[in-house]
């Protein structure tokens, strides 16, 4: 069973100073959003506030279209996991499973028998008469989420859940979750300040700065089409490049490309993923392609980040330089100064209004 979570015009304030303004978010049952954003932004304080840890100043949360203001935590048919798996250091592990059942009065063999189930989930029954001191970071957070998963939640609240594991026990961790999601089916809110990690695990995200959602969309329409110069920020995206648009066609020192049919008039950032870019082999013809000198290389491992000067040696230096950041696999024999063409799939392309 899962719920349907909205938020409407949530704020709260401590003392004179807001740290959620008007945050307003649907999530539709068994769907997962993350809430991302840098530290401080309000993320925790969102989480708290939907699991009836806190109280917002204004606005109400919603769970299937009831209003939660009155229903205490334990009442809310949502479970909370933290960073910290904060176990109880003096049950074995079945037990800690077994806790919720206990204290609602099933009988130890019941309870421990149910949590057998959700220790198997999280691959984990082996362990079960382990004394918790003696597991790892990655089994604690197993341990920890076979327990919230044990309350049988119809929302799962997640905390930053593996910010303080290794990326392989990491992405034994996503898979996890996707076990989870496939089993339980339960609606999730994840919170994040690691942009890949929302987009791994949840279907939307709504990315958060200083209490405020910038944007809630999918995790392309985030990363390719996103509402506001920070949003691209936020979420890695390199490239900005000042201009104008005029009918559906942004002008900069990257000359005249095509945006989305519907940007706006006006002075508009232009907005394309490294990623969406390639560098094209010289003599190869087809799309339009724009170039520019080798600034630089920042290796990223398999990949390699180039970038790419363009407009410099524009004769009439009207529309001024801009450097372009182009992903690429490998490592490609540039050197700096020399002469490249850099594709571009146009409908990748995408104005933001500058402000
Ligand atoms: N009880 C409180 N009293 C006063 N200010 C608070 C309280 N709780 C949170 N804040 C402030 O609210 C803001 C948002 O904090 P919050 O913990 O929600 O951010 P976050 O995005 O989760 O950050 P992080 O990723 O570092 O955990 C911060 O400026 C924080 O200092």
């Amino acid at each position: 069973m899962s719920s349907g979570l909205e938020l409407r015009a949530v704020s709260r304030s401590f003392g004179s100073t807001g740290v959620l303004h008007d945050v307003s978010l649907t999530v539709p049952p068994s769907r997962c959003v993350a809430l991302l954003g840098a530290s401080g932004s309000g993320k925790s304080s969102l989480l708290r506030i939907i699991a009836g840890l806190d109280t917002p100043s204004g606005g109400e949360v919603l769970a299937d279209g009831a209003d939660l203001a009155a229903v205490p935590v334990e009442e809310r048919g949502m479970a909370l996991v933290f960073q910290k798996a904060l176990l109880f250091p003096h049950l074995n592990v079945v037990d800690n499973v077994a806790f919720a059942a206990r204290m609602a009065g099933r009988r130890r063999s019941v309870a421990r028998q149910q949590a057998m189930e959700f220790l198997d989930l999280v691959q984990l029954a082996d362990y079960a008469r382990r004394p918790v001191g003696t597991l790892s970071g990655g089994q604690e957070q197993r341990v920890a989420l076979a327990r919230a998963l044990a309350r049988q939640p119809r929302i799962l609240l997640l905390d930053e859940p593996f910010a303080s594991l290794d990326v392989q026990l990491r992405q034994d961790m996503y898979a996890l979750i996707d076990h989870i999601r496939a089993q339980l089916a339960p609606t999730v809110v994840v919170v994040t300040h690691d942009r890949q990690e929302a987009s791994i695990l949840a279907d939307s995200i709504a990315v958060l700065d200083e209490g405020r959602i910038l944007q809630h969309g999918t995790v392309h329409q985030i990363h390719y089409e996103p509402a506001t110069q920070q949003v691209n920020n936020l979420l890695g995206g390199l490239n900005a490049i000042p201009g104008v648009v005029r009918d559906g066609r942004h002008h900069s020192a990257l000359g005249v490309l095509a945006v989305q049919e519907d940007a706006v008039d006006g002075p508009a950032v232009l907005t394309v993923r490294q990623e969406a870019l390639r560098l094209v082999p010289s003599g190869e013809t087809g799309g339009p392609t724009i170039k520019g000198s080798v600034a630089g290389l920042t290796s990223l491992g398999a990949r390699t980040l180039v970038r790419i000067l363009v407009g410099a040696d524009d004769p009439a230096g009207s529309t001024g330089s801009a450097t372009l950041a182009v992903d690429v696999p490998g490592r490609p024999q540039l050197l700096p100064g020399q002469v490249v063409e850099v594709g571009l799939h146009e409908h990748r392309a995408w104005a933001v209004p500058q402000r």
